[in-house]
Formats: structure tokens, sequence, C-alpha cells
């Protein structure tokens, strides 16, 4: 991985082989079972008991660390001004390409961080669901750019999580179905006084365009508390998707709903063909243009190998 700074500073990284990130779990107890990790694995996205308790409790033991930091902090600012102490939510997002598997690792968080002692309300939102609705993203011609900055409605993310960060006791978001392709008109997400809420996206550790009017414009991740980066090699990705394409076909794919309904039909060539396309001519661009660039924000970088391993760990320590 790339993350050293330039001119021959220190990485801000400390990184780990597995087995030794697997050791900062300490006293950590197991909180999930083996029907619970199932339920929680993606399409394609394998997760075992190893996985949770080598890569996961010590997570989950690091954010136990950062939330009552955090709420510490909070607290001084709240004491300085003489206002009474109120919770404000703990803001983490998961980031990284497709098909990396971000929706297993933040389900696995919640589950894990829902189970401590104090039982935070802990909740999950995927930024699809910002997405334009397909309409408009025809209308700009943008179908071909799903994904891209360009084809969310950013407004509307950040005030989401601003306002979830402004302690907001009821926020809604919109809802992406990826059967349909599209987002779901008059769906939405609640989200009510949460303790955590846990954000997955592509797009959830990209900073505001170039100033506006004479001002910075915000993004998304200046409210995140703790980002994480989910990582693999390209060729890997590309497999994982094309696999995961081809694996829907006989699943999802055949729903008469399905945006892809063809492709449960079409040659196994053909659907080849098209998952190789919309991989190199979507997805690929995507990461490399405008997701990787985000890793080196990121506080925990979590490296998959073969079989969704997670083989590295690289933690942020300045
Ligand atoms: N065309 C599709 N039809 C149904 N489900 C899909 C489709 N594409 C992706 N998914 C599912 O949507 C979820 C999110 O996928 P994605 O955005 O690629 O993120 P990630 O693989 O990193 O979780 C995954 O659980 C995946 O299995
Ligand atoms: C819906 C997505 C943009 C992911 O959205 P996210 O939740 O990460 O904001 C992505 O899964 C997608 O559909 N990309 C478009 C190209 C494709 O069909 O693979």
């Amino acid at each position: 991985m790339d993350d050293a700074p330039r001119l021959g500073s220190p990485s801000p990284y400390a990184t780990f082989r597995r087995r030794d990130w697997a050791a900062l779990r300490a006293d950590t107890p197991m909180t999930l079972d083996d029907a619970d990790i199932d339920r929680l694995a993606s399409v394609g996205d394998p997760i075992d008991m190893d996985e949770v308790e080598e890569i996961y409790l010590p997570i989950s033991r690091l954010l136990a660390f950062y939330v009552a930091a955090r709420q510490e902090l909070y607290r001084a600012t709240q004491r300085f001004l003489g206002h009474s102490e109120t919770r404000v939510p703990f803001l983490v997002a998961v980031a990284g390409s497709v098909a990396v598997g971000k929706s297993t690792t933040a389900r696995v968080l919640r589950a894990l961080l829902a189970r401590w002692p104090d039982m935070p309300k802990v909740d999950l939102v995927t930024t699809d669901g910002f997405l334009l609705p397909n309409a408009i993203l025809a209308r700009e011609n943008l179908m071909g750019r799903k994904g891209f900055p360009e084809s969310y409605d950013v407004q509307g993310l950040l005030r989401f999580v601003s306002d979830i960060k402004a302690g907001k006791p009821r926020v809604t978001a919109p809802v992406y179905s990826h059967l349909v392709y599209d987002v779901v008109p008059g769906e939405e997400t609640v989200i009510e006084k949460p303790d955590i809420v846990i954000l997955e996206g592509l797009n959830v550790l990209q900073v505001g365009d170039k100033p506006r009017n004479g001002r910075v414009q915000p993004f998304v991740s200046d409210f995140i508390d703790f980002g994480i980066y989910l990582d693999a090699d390209e060729a890997l990705l590309r497999r994982w998707y094309v696999e995961r394409f081809m694996r829907l076909r006989e699943t999802a794919f055949r729903d008469p709903q399905s945006y892809f309904r063809k492709y449960a039909q079409v040659s196994q060539e053909e659907a080849l063909e098209t998952a190789e396309t919309l991989w190199s001519d979507i997805n690929l661009p995507n990461l490399r243009e405008n997701i990787r660039p985000t890793r080196p924000r990121a506080d925990l970088i979590l490296m998959k190998g073969e079989s969704h391993r997670i083989e590295e760990v690289r933690l942020r320590k300045i």
C-alpha cells in the first residue's frame, strides 16, 4: 500500500500483519455466534468466525476507545459553553470500491457495536439512497457515471450527515434498490436518536469541490469521526465484481423486476462481457479517479487478499 506521505516524512500509519492485529483483541468478548455471522455475509463475500475474532473484535475494541474519547471532547465544549450535556452521535464511515465487500464489513461492525455492554443504538445507512434517480441521470447523460461524485445528490447527503451530528432526533434518508437499479420513490430509512451511525458508500471519504463564491465547500468527510477504507488489488476486485454478477444471474436477475433481468436470459459469454464492460467502463475508472485517492484520509485501512480475508491492517497513529 502506498499511503506514505511525501518528502520522506514518517508514515502516519502503524502497519499490522493479521496475526499481530488479532492480538489487539485483548479481552474483548465474542458476542456473535455462527448463525449471526452467516446472516451478515453478502452475496459473494464470505466471512467466518476467525475473521470476526481476528479482525473485527480488535476494531470493535478500538472503536470503544474512540467513542469514549470523542464523547469526552464534546463534553469539554459543552462544559465550556455552560450547556447541559447531550450525547452526539458518533459517525463511522466505511469506504472502498464497488464489490470490495463494504456491506458485509458494515453489517458485522453494526452487530458487534450494538452488543457493547451499554447497548448503544447503532444505525446503518448506505449512500446509494442519495444517488440521483435514473430519470435525472438519463436526462443529464449520467447513466454511465453511476457512483461518480456527479451522480449523487451531494447537498442531500451533506444535510443528512450534518442533521445527524447536530443531534436532530429524527433524520431520514432515501432508499436505493439494487434490484430495480434506481432510487425507490416514497421509501425512506428513518434514523431516530442513534448513538452510532455507520455510513457506507463509495464516496464517504471524499472532500468538497474547489472553493465556490470564495467559500470552501464542505463534504461528508468533515462529519466523520472514524473512517475505514476497505481495499484489495484491482485484479481481485474485478474478479469479485464479475463473479457476483454471474452469481446474481442465477438469483436476483431472475426476478421480473430486476433491471438486469435480460442478463439472466442471454448466453454466459454475453453476460460475462456485460459484467466486464460495467467494471472497466464505470467502476474501475471511478475507483482510480475518485475512490482510492480518498484512502489516505482513512483512520483504518483493511487490505483484503484472496477469499476476502483481511491480510493487513493499517491504523492511523498521527
Ligand atoms: N445488481 C445487483 N442486484 C442485486 N444485488 C446487488 C447488485 N449489485 C450489488 N448488489 C448487492 O448490493 C450490495 C452492495 O454492493 P456494492 O455497492 O458493490 O458494495 P460492496 O460489495 O462493497 O458491499 C452487496 O450486498 C451486493 O451483493
Ligand atoms: C449503487 C453503486 C453506485 C454503489 O453505491 P454506494 O452505496 O456505494 O453509494 C454501485 O453498486 C453501482 O451500481 N454502480 C454502477 C455500475 C454497476 O452497475 O456496477
